[in-house]
């Protein structure tokens, strides 16, 4: 009988724990591929973020992340194969030169990597493709909804599916079918290094140990009230790096909050956390659903916004430059952390937008470029949201000035992250050219 040589082809599920499809590999194959492949810096990306790559503090994270999956793999008889080919031409030489049979890999909601499995499955048909939803809390069969008919909104969204059973995660397969050689060329994995200066350290023993952490205290009681601060572990949960690359499945955190709810009793900020996962739900269904509409100028609407794109104000904005200290501050935050928190995130986009006028596409590839916690849909989506082009007809506005004071009356945030070397002046010259005295 011919041998099954499987694929397990990783992107963000980086993890063994409540792996159902890795479980399922390890059934079927009789060896087994572990394989990664580094994401790319696309020509998207770099015209509209004018990067050329992604941020250090991005890169650490996902290096640390790889390098412990890789660890853990060793203790299951296996080890990650790490290339920088294209996914698609990773898995061509793979089935041409290995025989493989079996494919295992999300069932994505991003756009470049669904296409990747649709191009295999018509050039390769007798592959079989095995898909599975590894990231979010429901799988499509148990939507109550086709994907076509996604609700418009996020409430619409949230009241049909908040009272649905959640599976429980299911344990790691700690037996694994053993590797085969292969013909692809390798990188290295990075190696696991930890810096005394990492707020947040990649990788699914790192992710289990700070959503412990986050149980064993009682931020969560209050999480309701601190969520909106600018700064500080205890705010708001900080589950999000972990989740974007899939150190940790977002069942594997309900399951915690529930047990939490058990010990402690639940109340509205135990509520609200659940409520937050529901909007990342939300978000990934929606990344599923439009597909290329997510980076659309018009958005999901088709409704172009007035906006265009300004160099010197963009410029300003990336390096904490503008006339809004707040803004800066939060820009300078995620330079040099590759995290911002939420309230930040609306406000930088908001100003981006509505204040300096530009393309709303131009700061979600920047944010693309630098946030370690980056997701497709839930930042892409959040962007179309602000900029009135996605999931609300209305754009999000917000008073800059006001929320300074409601934010950081002291300024202690502004301070601290340097958000007062900004401008006098948005633009240096004025609206006929002439240029603008500071
Ligand atoms: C312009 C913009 C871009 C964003 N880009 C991303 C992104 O690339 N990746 C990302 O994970 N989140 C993104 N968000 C959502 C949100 O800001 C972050 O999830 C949150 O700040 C992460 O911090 P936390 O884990 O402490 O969140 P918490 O407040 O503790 O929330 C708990 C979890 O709920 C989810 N969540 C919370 N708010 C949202 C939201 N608005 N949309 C989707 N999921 C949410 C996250 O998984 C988060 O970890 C973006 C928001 C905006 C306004």
């Amino acid at each position: 009988m011919r041998k099954k040589v499987g694929v397990f082809w990783f992107t963000n599920d980086l993890r063994v724990e409540d792996n159902q499809l890795l479980k399922r590999a390890a059934q079927e194959v009789d060896q087994l591929i572990c394989l990664y492949c580094m994401p790319r810096f696309s020509e998207y990306l770099q015209h509209f973020s004018l990067e050329t790559r992604f941020g250090e503090s991005r890169q650490r994270f996902l290096h640390q992340s790889i390098a412990e999956l890789d660890e853990i793999l060793h203790q299951c008889g296996q080890h990650l194969v790490v290339t920088d080919e294209h996914p698609f031409t990773a898995l061509v030489t793979l089935i041409k030169s290995d025989d493989v049979t079996h494919i295992y890999c999300d069932d994505f909601a991003s756009y470049d990597e669904q296409l990747v499995v649709e191009h295999l499955q018509c050039y390769f048909p007798l592959v079989e493709i095995v898909q599975r939803e590894q990231r979010t809390l429901l799988c499509r069969q148990q939507l109550p909804f086709h994907l076509e008919d996604l609700p418009a909104s996020f409430s619409k969204f949230r009241k049909q599916v908040e009272k649905l059973a959640i599976d429980l995660p299911v344990d790691a397969e700690l037996a694994l079918p053993p590797p085969c050689s292969h013909s692809l060329s390798t990188v290295e994995v990075p190696s696991l290094s930890v810096s005394s200066h990492d707020q947040f350290v990649g990788g699914e023993r790192f992710a289990l140990a700070h959503v412990s952490c986050y149980f064993a205290s009682s931020f969560a009681s209050h999480y309701k009230q601190t969520r909106n601060e600018l700064d500080g572990m205890e705010f708001s949960t900080k589950f999000s790096p972990w989740l974007a690359v899939g150190c940790i499945s977002p069942k594997q955190i309900i399951g915690m909050l529930r047990q939490y709810e058990q010990r402690n009793g639940s109340n509205d900020s135990t509520y609200w956390i659940y409520f937050e996962l529901l909007w990342r739900e939300y978000f990934q269904w929606y990344a599923a659903k439009y597909g290329k509409q997510l980076f659309h100028f018009a958005g999901i609407l088709g409704k172009a916004p007035l906006t265009t794109f300004y160099p010197q104000r963009f410029k300003q904005w990336v390096n904490g430059n503008t006339v809004y200290p707040l803004v800066n501050a939060c820009m300078n935050q995620l330079r040099e952390t590759g995290y911002m928190s939420n309230r930040g995130r609306q406000l930088v986009a908001s100003c981006l937008v509505h204040e300096l006028g530009i393309d709303w596409r131009y700061g979600a590839a920047y944010f693309e470029s630098q946030l370690i916690d980056y997701d497709v849909g839930s930042n892409w989506g959040n962007w179309q949201y602000i900029a009135g082009v996605g999931a609300s007809k209305t754009p999000r506005r917000f008073d800059q000035a006001k929320q300074m004071q409601i934010y950081d009356p002291q300024g202690e945030f502004v301070q601290r992250w340097g958000g007062n070397r900004g401008k006098i002046n948005t633009d240096s010259v004025d609206m006929v050219d002439w240029p603008i005295r500071a």
